[in-house]
């Protein structure tokens, strides 16, 4: 076991405007449509960026504007991490399919990952997806705690 974990916390304060990152396994793209219906109006006031197939049927059927990355398999679930490390995500809504193993079971791990450590929301059905929309703090500015990587880094000693 390590003891290796950054030595305090900082703030980051999102903006009103959420850059929302949306992503359904294939098994789970028609409830994350259906979903999405729901919250088109609320969702098309924030920034989106979706993994490249979800991103396409959203634009598609929904006439959203969504900044597509690759698709999941294909890197996808990466890219969005590399969001979450650089501070360019606010919100992560992952509709993951518990009932198929995906070829990048380990970019999906490595995402959810980066999402637990940096302190950001993630929604990983449509009821959590619901909570997180309707939160006040949807359209607000917020403060959240964040690992302090300045302070990890100066403190490394290996
Ligand atoms: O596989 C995915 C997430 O792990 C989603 O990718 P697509 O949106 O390209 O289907």
């Amino acid at each position: 076991m390590s003891d290796a974990q950054p030595p305090r916390q900082a703030i980051r304060t999102l903006q009103a405007r959420k850059r929302i990152a949306l992503i359904a396994h294939d098994g789970k793209k028609s409830e994350m449509l259906e979903w999405a219906t729901r919250w088109k109006d609320t969702l098309s006031q924030h920034e989106l960026i979706g993994t490249g197939t979800t991103s396409k049927r959203l634009k598609t059927a929904l006439g959203l504007e969504v900044e597509g990355l690759m698709s999941g398999p294909l890197g996808g679930d990466q890219q969005i991490g590399a969001r979450i490390a650089e501070q360019r995500l606010d919100v992560l809504i992952f509709f993951w399919d518990p009932f198929s193993p995906q070829p990048h079971d380990p970019d999906v791990k490595a995402l959810l990952r980066l999402a637990a450590l940096w302190n950001v929301p993630v929604a990983c059905n449509a009821a959590s997806a619901d909570f997180v929309l309707s939160s006040p703090y949807l359209s607000e500015s917020y403060d959240m705690s964040i690992p302090d990587a300045a302070a990890w880094a100066q403190a490394r000693t290996v």
